[in-house]
């Protein structure tokens, strides 16, 4: 970030070393609250982030690259446990460990989630600031819809009056015709499990629709592009500290208020303190903040002390909840002569000539993510599982599973061949995990346990997700287009044979949330109030997808920002 001074690498050019507040984690949430805060000239900010910048980045920006992010210095790089469900392997769990956090590495899919979603929020919460009704402005707040990359007419691709034109964050239809767009609306015609849905961000998103992504003109939007774009990162009260990983939040001056961040930056091993004179807001997301707070003492008595870690307030459910989609990508070969996208990720010199036009023009297939329509459904109301499990989707009008479909491989591409892929996602799932400490020390990483496909009903309902998607591909209009499934596909012909299939192949859609849940202010669980302050302290909140209770039928970037966009009203009206 040559031009903005705001933004530092050494812990020399911190300005100060108190201020009003202090976020922990430049992710989704944490930028919100960065620019939201700001807005109000007397108040200070810092922002303490633990991966770097983003500036520059080509990998970042080129939404069609966003599958080569994980795994690099943009990710944590964390590791499960091993997952029962998943034949005991453990899996590689991402998260963004850059400015922009988790946004700066994601699939830019915008989904919003069901009415009923954010109505279970509010019920828990028994505040109706929660409820699908009531957070529209923050909707609107976030969202700025912006054309396509190609400029097409998209009329009939989504609803207008869903969507917000003065937001900060961009989304936008795909900017690429794929040749299997026809297909694809073809079959909401002839079929009518996959019915046409116009808009799936009105609040009823069941069935099939165009898929809306935070790309603005053909590049990524994230919460660093965004929220600390360069409108924003100039104000004179906003400061943001990259390289610097928070270790423990301590409370100085009296033992409930958590108003001292202690942290490490850059190579130094010396730790440093700065202190919030107004609030500690903890934004490092469903992994970092429960990580945090148990190495700061705040969690379960019993299992701290277990680690020799001193108690400073109990608070049984830190890191317990820990709620994800599980994903599949399955794919099947498609007839040899296709322009499907396969050959960009097969052929350096391709991708190379693309990624030329799309720096000189930004247009061509690199201006989007990896599927252009989603496709959300309910198990069938006779469905076995269903009649022995309450129903774990938050009400009749949301989802149990989505398909995602993408003109070309998902996963490890073979160098040859051309394919279509369907992504399938449990997106009301009854497993849960948990995120624990393993040591005393606080750079060692925690013990991720997602609990992927633990329940029967998970991996029931994966079985009807990868069915539905073998119904699609066989309806007339795929005919002489789709060959035959790849790989193991190929032998699940059986519901056990499936269910291996699956097991083995399945892994996260790195949609977790859940370790700092949210709870009514009189709930003696839970770990934050419905204000996002953590229950029995002063000083603390928590925004990030961690207080989310349950995980939405969604991809969780859009109510993370939503309800980021809702906690920076209360915090402001706590100061007014
Ligand atoms: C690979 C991937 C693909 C995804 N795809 C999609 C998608 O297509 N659509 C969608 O809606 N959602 C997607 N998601 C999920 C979505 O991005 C997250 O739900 C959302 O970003 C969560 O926001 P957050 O603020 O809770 O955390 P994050 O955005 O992850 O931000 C947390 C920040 O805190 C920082 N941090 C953590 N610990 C510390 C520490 N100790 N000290 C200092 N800083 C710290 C991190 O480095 C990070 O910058 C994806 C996520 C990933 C990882």
């Amino acid at each position: 970030h040559p031009a903005v001074a705001a933004v530092y690498g050494r812990l020399a050019d911190l300005p100060s070393r108190t201020f009003d507040f202090v976020i922990v984690g430049a992710g989704a949430a944490g930028n919100v609250l960065a620019n939201r805060l700001t807005e109000h000239a007397n108040f200070n900010v810092l922002v303490l982030e633990a991966g770097g910048s983003n500036q520059d980045e080509v990998l970042t920006m080129v939404p069609f690259f966003c599958t080569r992010l994980s795994n690099t210095i943009y990710d944590w790089n964390y590791t499960t446990t091993p997952q029962p469900g998943l034949m005991g392997r453990s899996i590689a769990f991402p998260r963004g460990h850059v400015l922009g956090g988790s946004t700066s590495i994601n699939g830019m899919f915008y989904s919003r989630g069901s009415f009923e979603d954010y109505d279970r929020y509010a019920k828990i919460a028994e505040d109706a600031a929660w409820s699908w009704k009531s957070i529209q402005r923050y909707n609107r707040r976030n969202e700025m819809f912006f054309p396509p990359a190609d400029h097409h007419d998209t009329t009939g691709q989504y609803d207008p009056s869903f969507h917000s034109a003065r937001g900060i964050n961009s989304v936008s239809l795909p900017g690429y015709p794929q040749s299997i767009n026809h297909r694809i609306i073809q079959t909401t015609q002839d079929l009518s499990e996959f019915s046409f849905n116009r808009d799936m961000n009105s609040g009823n998103s069941l069935g099939l629709g165009w898929l809306q992504a935070t790309i603005k003109g053909g590049r990524r939007s994230s919460s660093a592009t965004s929220y600390l774009g360069p409108k924003f990162i100039s104000r004179p009260n906003l400061h943001v500290l990259m390289n610097a990983r928070v270790t423990r939040v301590l409370a100085m001056h009296h033992d409930r208020a958590f108003q001292t961040v202690e942290f490490l930056q850059g190579q130094q091993e010396q730790t440093q303190l700065v202190h919030a004179q107004k609030e500690v807001i903890l934004s490092a997301g469903t992994i970092g903040t429960p990580h945090i707070l148990l190495n700061s003492g705040i969690g379960d008595r019993s299992e701290l002390s277990t680690l020799g870690i001193p108690s400073t307030h109990h608070l049984p459910d830190v890191g317990k909840n820990l709620t994800d989609h599980p994903r599949l990508a399955s794919n099947w070969f498609v007839r040899g002569n296709e322009r499907t996208f396969d050959n960009i990720n097969q052929n350096v010199t391709l991708a190379t000539e693309l990624l030329d036009q799309w720096e000189e023009t930004q247009t061509g297939p690199l201006v989007d993510t990896f599927a252009s329509h989603l496709f959300f459904a309910r198990l069938p109301p006779n469905f076995s599982r269903l009649e022995h499990t309450n129903d774990p989707a938050a009400g009749p009008n949301s989802p149990h599973y989505e398909l995602g479909f993408s003109n070309g491989f998902v996963g490890l591409i073979p160098s040859t061949g051309t394919f279509i892929g369907i992504t399938t996602r449990v997106v009301s799932p009854t497993s849960r995990g948990s995120v624990k400490l393993k040591s005393n020390n606080p750079l060692d990483f925690p013990l991720i346990d997602p609990g992927l496909l633990a329940t029967e009903f998970d991996i029931s309902t994966m079985r009807e997700a990868v069915k539905s998607a073998w119904r699609f591909l066989r309806a007339p209009a795929w005919k002489g287009y789709v060959l035959e499934p790849y790989g193991a596909l190929a032998n699940a012909t059986t519901d056990a044979l499936l269910d291996d299939y699956i097991r083995s192949l399945t892994g996260t859609s790195a949609h977790c949330v859940g370790t700092a849940g949210m709870s009514a202010r009189s709930a003696a669980h839970g770990v934050v109030d419905p204000d996002f302050k953590v229950k029995g302290l002063d000083g603390l909140r928590i925004v990030d997808a961690s207080v989310l209770p349950f995980v939405p039928s969604a991809h969780t970037q859009a109510p993370v920002y939503i309800f980021a966009e809702r906690a920076a009203d209360v915090i402001k009206a706590a100061w007014r």
